[in-house]
């Protein structure tokens, strides 16, 4: 299977701190894949090297093939791969729908393919999807918690991105605001979207996750399926932190 997002050897150090040491990593068509490491393990970082955040001081990064790395964010957007931030970033004194109205950039003029019509329509769409339809009016500021979640996945899809890098997107979702979340995520992977999620809960990375890639202190340790994983008792010694001397 060809990688739609390949890392090769890619390093980055912040000072003395090798944050990211010498990752390769790929991101298969239509799969979603887990980061999965205690903190610090460089996981957003890797992200930041990936949108053009962060400037590697070492390897690549390639998008079905074609160099991308060092691209500014806008260029990366542009390309098709949409992230999100643990912190979410809404504007929060926007209504619900113009924040998601704000994730799209304005292509063309709003009779032409790609204009307000069609950004109109993507959005109604993706907070429909999300169902936050009935607060399309509401502040950001005003939503729950949960709500404020789906509405950073609302932008990401009606963005129309083929690859979506999340970060902690279900973290602190009650049991049933998650099964929504993660079913969200498993539609949007049937319709080819590729997805790379930082996740700390074991639980949403097991249920949705097909692959994991398991970094500690910027390094890949190990990459397969969940259960592999989940069951490797050195990885889990390091996860749950009972580091060996
Ligand atoms: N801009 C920065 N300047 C200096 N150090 C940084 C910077 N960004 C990250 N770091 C450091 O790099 C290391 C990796 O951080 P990163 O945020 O990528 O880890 P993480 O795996 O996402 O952690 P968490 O799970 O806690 O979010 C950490 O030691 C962090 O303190």
């Amino acid at each position: 299977m060809t990688a739609l997002l390949s890392l090769n050897g890619l390093s980055k150090r912040f000072g003395g701190l090798a944050a990211i040491q010498a990752l390769d990593l790929e991101l298969h068509e239509g799969i979603i894949t887990a980061l999965v490491g205690p903190n610090g393990a460089g996981k957003t970082t890797m992200f930041n090297l990936v949108t053009g955040n962060l400037m590697p001081d070492a390897g690549a990064v390639s998008l079905a093939g074609r160099p991308i790395t060092g691209l500014a964010p806008h260029r990366v957007a542009r390309l098709g791969i949409a992230r999100s931030f643990q912190d979410l970033r809404l504007f929060t004194h926007m209504s619900v729908r113009d924040n998601v109205l704000a994730s799209l950039e304005r292509r063309a003029w709003f009779w032409q393919p790609g204009g307000g019509l069609e950004r109109r329509a993507a959005a109604e769409a993706a907070l429909e999807r999300t169902g936050l339809l009935p607060l399309a009016r509401a502040r950001a500021i005003d939503l729950s918690y949960a709500e404020a979640k789906f509405l950073s996945l609302a932008r990401i899809m009606a963005s129309g991105a083929k690859i979506w890098l999340l970060d902690e997107p279900a973290s602190g979702l009650d049991p049933a605001s998650r099964s929504r979340f993660t079913a969200l995520l498993r539609g949007a992977m049937a319709e080819g979207v590729t997805i790379c999620l930082i996740e700390h809960n074991l639980d949403i990375v097991t249920e949705v996750a097909d692959r994991i890639a398991f970094l500690d202190q910027g390094r890949k340790l190990a990459e397969g399926e969940p259960d592999e994983i989940m069951r490797n008792p050195d990885l889990r010694r390091i996860y749950f932190g009972e580091r060996r001397q």
